[in-house]
Order: C-alpha cells, then structure tokens, then sequence
C-alpha cells in the first residue's frame, strides 16, 4: 500500500508522461507545429510542454531520425538532455530560426507598442482595430479608473488591486509594472499564448518597463516607440485630452520625459504627427516581420 504522497507523486508522473505522448503525436501528425509548442513551452515554463526534451521535440518532426536530430541540436549547440523550460536566450534564438526556417511557419510574435502618455498610443492601436481587424490586440488589465469613452474589456479589463494580486499570486501576467508610480498594468499571459499558438502577431500597447520584461523573456519581439512630434505638443495632447488631473498630469510627464529618452532600446520609432499615418507604420512593420 504506497502513502498517499507517494501515490499523488506516481499520478502526476503519469499524467505528465501522457501529456508528453500526446504533444509528440500531434507534432508527428502535423497537428501542432513545433515552433508553436516551443513559445507556449517557454510561455509556461511550468507547464507539461516545458518537461519535454529539446530531442524529443526535433525528433517527433517529419523526417526527423535520431541521427539528423543528434546533428541539429550539435549545431544548435543544445544538449540532447536539454528539456524546453532550460533551453537559453541564445539557444532559444537560434531553434526559433531553426524552426522557421524548417517549418516555413509565419513567424508569429510579440509587436510591443510603447511610447510616453497621451502620445497617442491608444488612438493609434484602436485606428488598427478599426482598419486592420487582421490584427490581434492584447487587452491589459489595470486597477486605473476607466475613462469616459473606454470600455471594459476592451480598452482594459479594469480591476481593484487586490483581484490584481491574485492575479499575480497566480502566475496569469507575461508581465506587469505599476506605471506613472501609481497604477498598476498587467499583459494576460493566456490570451497572449492563444494568439501565438494560432500563428497569429499579437501587438502589446505597454510601457517601457513592460517592453523591457518582454524583450527579456521573448527576445525576437519586435519593439516599437511611438514619439510625439514635439514635447510641447505631447503636453497639448495630455491636456487636451482631459483625462487627468494637473498633478496626475506632472507625474505623467515626468514619466514622460524618462521614456523619450529611451527609445533608442527600441527596434523601430513611429511618429505619430498623424494618426492614419502612424497606425499603417505600425502595420506595415508587423507585417513586413510575417510574410
Ligand atoms: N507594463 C505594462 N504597461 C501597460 C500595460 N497596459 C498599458 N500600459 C501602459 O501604462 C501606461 C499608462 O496607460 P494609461 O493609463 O492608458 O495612460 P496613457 O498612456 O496616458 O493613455 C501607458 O504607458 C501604457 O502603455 C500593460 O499591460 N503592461
Ligand atoms: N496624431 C495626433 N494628432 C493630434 N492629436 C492626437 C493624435 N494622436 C492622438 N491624439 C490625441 O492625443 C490625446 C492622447 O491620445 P491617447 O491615444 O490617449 O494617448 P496614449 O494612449 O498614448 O496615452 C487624445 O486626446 C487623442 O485624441
């Protein structure tokens, strides 16, 4: 008779066996791509995906024989007894081309939008929505008060602080940060993993610290810095806008003012004199990186 620890631990071991039979049968069948399985295991490091072996992963793809995949991972420079949760940023780089390369897949990704308040950042990503519904839109969750105009779920999925930290205690964010030392925001980290698995782009409006933690965690995430055409008309648009208080609006640009000076982290800047014109920008970068 095995002690109940000993019995749960041996379910468990069985369940993340047959989780792992089954991704490698989906990947053979052509069910799943490979690439595909990869970002949601580093997406989830917990996850059944994550304990798969690298070889194994290599080997369950069509015309993949354990010579030609022992040859691949020695060029990749990965061991065969590396497990997807441990595979490295450079490593991960270089399978992610592998992969592409192999699979000829549409390389879905993460496209960050960022740039200083009242920029326009939202008019722009919602000028998207309205005209390039091909594209898929991450909505954060804050503890901000909604705004007149926003709706919830739409604009954000707008919370109180304390569902905010469960939210946190339960591992649901690809990455959060409390912006303009006040409010915090936060990037779902399933709804994100739905859309990559599917093969579609997804773009983040986040802030910076927030496009630091993705590039950090998904290094082939395209970056872009939306700029003002000036300082003195990022300040017209805040207050014209209307939005915040004249203290709430000097914490904002003091933030601001941090955030202008970093766009050089950036892979792309936008400027967005006009919107109709930023947002195709915006468009046409996400869409030169998937054909
Ligand atoms: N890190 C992070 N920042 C976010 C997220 N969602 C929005 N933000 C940023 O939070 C900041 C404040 O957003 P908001 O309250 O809408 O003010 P606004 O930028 O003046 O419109 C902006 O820089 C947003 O890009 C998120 O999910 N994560
Ligand atoms: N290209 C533009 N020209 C003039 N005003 C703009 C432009 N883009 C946005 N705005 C205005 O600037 C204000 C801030 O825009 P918003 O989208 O809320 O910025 P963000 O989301 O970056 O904080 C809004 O009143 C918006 O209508």
């Amino acid at each position: 008779m095995t002690a109940p620890s000993q019995s749960t631990a041996s379910e468990a071991a069985v369940r993340v066996r047959r989780a792992r039979a089954e991704l490698k049968r989906q990947i053979a069948a052509g069910e799943r791509k490979a690439r595909e399985l990869c970002e949601s295991a580093w997406l989830d490091p917990d996850g059944d995906a994550a304990s798969l072996l690298v070889a194994e992963v290599l080997g369950s793809m069509r015309g993949m024989g354990s010579l030609r995949t022992a040859q691949t991972l020695d060029e990749l420079g990965i061991s065969s007894r590396r497990r997807l949760r441990g595979v490295g940023i450079n490593q991960r780089r270089r399978l992610r081309s592998w992969l592409s390369n192999k699979e000829g897949a549409m390389k879905p990704r993460l496209v960050v939008l960022a740039g200083p308040t009242a920029v326009g950042k939202g008019t722009v990503a919602q000028y998207v929505r309205d005209h390039f519904p091909e594209v898929r839109h991450s909505v954060s969750t804050t503890t901000r008060t909604i705004r007149p105009g926003e709706v919830d779920g739409v604009h954000y999925e707008f919370v109180t602080e304390a569902q905010f930290d469960q939210m946190i205690e339960a591992g649901e964010f690809l990455e959060w940060a409390q912006v303009h030392n006040a409010y915090r925001y936060g990037t779902p980290k399933s709804a994100v993993e739905r859309e990559l698995a599917a093969g579609h782009s997804v773009l983040l409006e986040i802030d910076l610290q927030g496009a630091r933690n993705v590039r950090e965690q998904m290094p082939n995430a395209l970056t872009i810095f939306l700029a003002p055409p000036s300082w003195h008309e990022l300040v017209n648009r805040l207050v014209g806008r209307g939005t915040e208080s004249a203290s709430e609006q000097e914490r904002r640009l003091a933030t601001a003012r941090i955030e202008l000076a970093s766009q050089d982290e950036f892979d792309h800047v936008v400027v967005n004199t006009d919107v109709a014109e930023a947002a195709r920008e915006v468009v046409a970068l996400m869409l030169d990186d998937i054909e």
